[in-house]
């Protein structure tokens, strides 16, 4: 049987930084391929992962749990006619697990594969923010996980984590709970992750919440120095885009090549050595996707 492993967590939780560690410390005798979904038109997590070797599936533009579900069936059933040991699967950082649950209920994948682990990603330095202003989708995430691992824990103090530990158990009473500072997680953590028990998830009442976000996302040759890109996600900060919650890509600065990530109002820039393409994708609510698109291109 497959092996079939969630990574979920809200946007900018820490998800693709995580499948990149967990692709890392499995076994190399293992046949694994990955699926990605993103919530936006284009999909930065496949630039940024395929390129370390990794096959990976892109599902894009809306979320497999509502209008992706039925390429999602494809995409599994065309995976399990092939010789592979494992799939990964991350998520939209807005997807609802009970619905998709229906797709393990086809005859042809639940003879093939079974739901292995339900990893969710905990963003502790936005963890209020989440709980109060999307509930209903960081909720079920947590509710339903195997297991829960905090990142961006070393923005909090102990006392802060221990809270933060309470809250995650008062919401899932089985779940294992990582909260160490992920530079120190070793391969034998991770194998745990993924080998935690996941028959909670399998009984997941139905449910469904509106995916009324907006998304923009493009391919853009355009070059852009360092500085214009902190201009813009300073403008995008005071809110000059709309309510951006989520942005991500890869440019060029002619130099060099900058990934950016863009999370709730804070925002960081390294430089890509791997990964040259110009792509960008932002998630949020009444996006300026006009003056983001002129931003960019
Ligand atoms: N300091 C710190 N940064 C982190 C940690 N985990 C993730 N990040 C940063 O958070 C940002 C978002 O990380 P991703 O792994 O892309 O998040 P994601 O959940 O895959 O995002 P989406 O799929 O786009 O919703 C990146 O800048 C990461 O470097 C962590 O534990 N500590």
């Amino acid at each position: 049987m497959v092996k079939f492993d969630i990574v979920s967590g809200f946007l900018g939780a820490g998800k693709t930084t995580l499948v990149k560690k967990i692709l890392h410390s499995l076994d190399t005798c293992e046949k694994i391929v990955l699926i990605e979904n993103d919530f936006g038109e284009v999909n930065v997590d496949r630039e940024i992962i395929e390129i370390e070797g990794f096959e990976v599936y892109e599902l894009s533009n809306g979320c497999v749990c509502c209008k992706l579900k039925g390429d999602f069936l494809l995409t599994l059933k065309h995976l399990l006619s092939q010789e592979i040991d494992r799939i990964i699967f991350e998520p939209s950082g807005i997807f609802i697990l009970s619905e998709i649950l229906d797709v393990f209920k086809d005859i042809e994948v639940s003879s093939k594969c079974f739901i292995n682990s339900v990893t969710t990603v905990v963003d502790a330095q936005n963890f209020t923010k989440h709980i109060q202003s999307y509930s209903g989708f960081f909720k079920s995430q947590i509710l339903h996980a195997s297991s829960l691992v905090i990142s961006k824990a070393q923005f909090l103090n102990d006392k802060e984590i221990y809270l933060l530990e309470h809250e995650l158990r008062t919401l899932n009473e089985t779940a294992h709970i990582i909260s160490k500072n992920w530079a120190e997680l070793s391969n034998q953590d991770i194998k745990d992750l993924i080998n935690g028990n996941s028959n909670s998830s399998l009984n997941v009442p139905k449910h469904f919440l509106n995916h009324n976000f907006d998304s923009m996302g493009l391919k853009t040759s355009r070059l852009l120095s360092l500085e214009q890109l902190e201009n813009i996600l300073g403008t995008c900060k005071k809110g000059g885009f709309g309510d951006v919650i989520r942005g991500k890509g890869i440019l060029n600065s002619g130099a060099k090549y900058f990934e950016f990530n863009y999370v709730d109002g804070q925002y960081s820039i390294m430089e890509s050595t791997d990964v040259e393409v110009g792509i960008i994708s932002f998630i949020g609510n009444n996006l300026q996707k006009e003056k983001l698109t002129a931003a960019f291109r």
